[in-house]
């Protein structure tokens, strides 16, 4: 029997609910409570967050077609070298991305007091709020967020108590083509990693075909002092893979190891994939769940919608046993590295290690 994604976040009380998002709207100055300094970098010893000039010389994650032939060689090295590339070809219709980015607008433009209604609980998934890696940081991100686990029913009838169907008619065709995408760039990754279908049976994880997700949209508005603000602090992502839309405005970095901060900038009609940490566990370590922060800009309002992947609360994960080398993590359940993820943020991982 396994147990819904959904649990894993249930009991990861992160008291988000004393703070909550500002009012963009009505802000002409960055307020302290928002404005960053360099010290403002707890718990990311690698990484600094005010460092502002991406790497614009650098080279960039590769954009793969799903459909070119070598697509497993591909997508095995971009996951390899920067744990993140886009796709094209991946068959999730114009219309309906516009169509979700045009409903979480709406969303976001509604007055604080109504969105304020829609609050994620305590102890739940879905709902409006400040992203969760907010506790970790002393300062407040430039950012406000809706997460969406299964139905967006309840909490759309608070946002638009006569008009909810269509958002919530909206947001499931779109999670329902993110799974169906997120399989097969699943089955594409295994493969890359040596698994193949034969295999499939036999794999003791075969849990991992019976992921799910949750989709979460973003709101980073024009800011007025970008460069002492984030819109989402350095993180990385912790299911298997995420898979990511992005309006036409910057902001999206990702830290490159001796390099720095590389942006992925916005092309039209592609989806961003990155790497997250259960599939850098399954991997030993081979793929890279690459870290990235969001920073926002004085002119243009960026939106974005990630869906996050991942298995079944209760499934046991490790290294693919066909890896070569000794398996860097010990076996952890979803909703054990959750639970570490919450309390640790970026230092978990190093909890499981061998
Ligand atoms: C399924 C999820 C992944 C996520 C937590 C969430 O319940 C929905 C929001 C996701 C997000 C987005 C910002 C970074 C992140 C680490 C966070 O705090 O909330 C991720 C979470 C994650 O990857 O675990
Ligand atoms: O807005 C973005 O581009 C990044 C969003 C993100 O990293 C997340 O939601 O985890
Ligand atoms: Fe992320």
């Amino acid at each position: 029997m396994t147990t819904s994604l959904s649990n894993a976040y249930k009991d990861t009380n992160i008291h988000l609910n004393n703070i909550i998002p500002l009012d963009f709207g009505s802000v002409l100055q960055l307020p302290e409570s928002h404005v960053w300094t360099d010290d403002d970098n707890s718990g990311n010893d690698r990484r600094t967050c005010l460092v502002r000039q991406p790497r614009a010389e650098a080279a960039s994650p590769p954009v793969i077609d799903l459909w070119a032939p070598d697509v497993v060689g591909l997508v095995g090295d971009a996951c390899r070298r920067w744990g993140v590339f886009q796709v094209t070809n991946h068959e999730v219709p114009q219309n309906l991305v516009a169509n979700v980015e045009a409903h979480a607008r709406r969303l976001f433009e509604l007055p604080t007091d109504r969105k304020l209604k829609a609050l994620r609980a305590p102890n739940g998934v879905t709902g409006y709020g400040l992203a969760r890696i907010s506790p970790f940081f002393p300062k407040l991100m430039w950012h406000e967020g809706f997460t969406i686990m299964g139905s967006a029913m309840e909490h759309a009838k608070l946002l638009w108590p006569h008009h909810y169907e269509e958002f919530c008619d909206a947001i499931d065709k779109y999670q329902k083509k993110m799974k169906s995408l997120a399989y097969n760039i699943l089955l594409v990754m295994l493969k890359a990693l040596g698994v193949d279908e034969e295999d499939h049976e036999k794999l003791s994880s075969s849990f991992l075909y019976q992921s799910d997700g949750a989709l979460q949209l973003n709101s980073y508005p024009s800011c007025p002092n970008p460069n002492h603000a984030i819109g989402l602090a350095p993180h990385t992502d912790s299911l298997l893979l995420t898979i990511l839309h992005q309006n036409d405005t910057n902001g999206l970095q990702i830290m490159q190891e001796g390099v720095g901060w590389v942006p992925i900038r916005p092309t039209p009609g592609a989806l961003v994939v990155n790497i997250g940490d259960l599939m850098h566990i399954l991997s030993n370590a081979t793929f890279n769940n690459m870290c990235h922060r969001v920073i926002p800009n004085e002119t243009s309002h960026r939106f974005s919608m990630a869906y996050f992947y991942g298995p079944p609360a209760n499934s046991v994960l490790a290294p693919l046993p066909k890896l070569p080398g000794p398996p860097r993590f010990r076996a952890v359940t979803v909703k054990e590295y959750i639970g570490l993820k919450n309390k640790h943020l970026e230092k978990a991982l190093s909890l499981i290690q061998i």
